[in-house]
């Protein structure tokens, strides 16, 4: 099989859009104000499980990649999430939306609130980066593709439908949306330019819809409780 050119193989990539978790039900809910105090702290307390595994994530593509240039950039990832000092970084951030919703840090940081499915789903996620080569890895987290546009979304909405939640909670989005248009781009470069053969092009595509799958499968979960507590 031959490789296909690069501008299919994104467009490839691209056509997944309608596997991505923006039009799940409950983000649908969330953005047209229909999710209580209860829901939003359940969503935010899950919503920490991912973000505390994704520097584990990245760790494990930077320790089985041999290419310093993909390494370079790579790290700044970690950085991000995990920040310079203790008190910074988007982790951090994250905890202070959840504070922000009304949960205590402690009782996310303990993780009491965190759903079977979600760990399974998110652990998944950390494992497919642990065992397969870097750049599929690399490939399943091109969600970020189209992560820019649904958290545009969300930050509008969360602001209008929620006006009880403090601005200060917001970082978290309004430094993300920053970032993940260049890692967007970043990843879809490394991803294409490493993807050689078709069969290593077919392997991307298979981890960015393995990918569509942890994300749905953690708010299956989410909004299966929401309410049920
Ligand atoms: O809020 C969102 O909807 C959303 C989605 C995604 C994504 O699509 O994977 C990420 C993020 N946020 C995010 O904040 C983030 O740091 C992130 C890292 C990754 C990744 O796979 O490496 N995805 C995402």
């Amino acid at each position: 099989m031959t490789a296909v050119a690069p501008e299919e193989f994104v467009g490839e990539l691209r056509a997944l859009a309608p596997r991505y978790w923006d039009s799940h039900p409950f983000h649908l809910r969330m953005h047209a104000g229909e999710l209580c105090k209860d829901e939003l702290r359940l969503w935010a307390a899950n919503r920490w499980y991912y973000q505390r595994c994704i520097a584990q994530k990245d760790a494990a593509i930077l320790s089985n990649c041999p290419l310093p240039d993909v390494r370079r950039q790579w790290r700044d990832r970690i950085v991000w999430h995990d920040g310079t000092r203790p008190g910074e970084g988007g982790a951090e951030n994250w905890i202070r939306l959840a504070e922000a919703v009304g949960l205590s840090r402690e009782e996310v940081l303990d993780e009491r609130h965190v759903l079977p499915g979600v760990r399974f789903a998110v652990d998944a996620y950390v494992n497919f980066a642990r065992t397969r080569p870097w750049v599929v890895a690399v490939a399943s987290g091109l969600t970020e593709m189209f992560s820019g546009a649904l958290m545009r979304k969300r930050l509008a909405a969360l602001r209008e439908q929620y006006p009880w939640i403090a601005e200060e909670g917001f970082a978290y989005f309004t430094h993300r949306i920053q970032a993940v248009s260049g890692e967007g781009q970043a990843t879809v470069d490394i991803v294409v330019e490493h993807s050689v053969t078709r069969e290593q092009q077919l392997e991307a595509i298979a981890a960015l819809s393995f990918k569509c799958d942890v994300l749905r499968a953690l708010l299956d979960t989410v909004d299966y409780y929401a309410g049920k507590s």
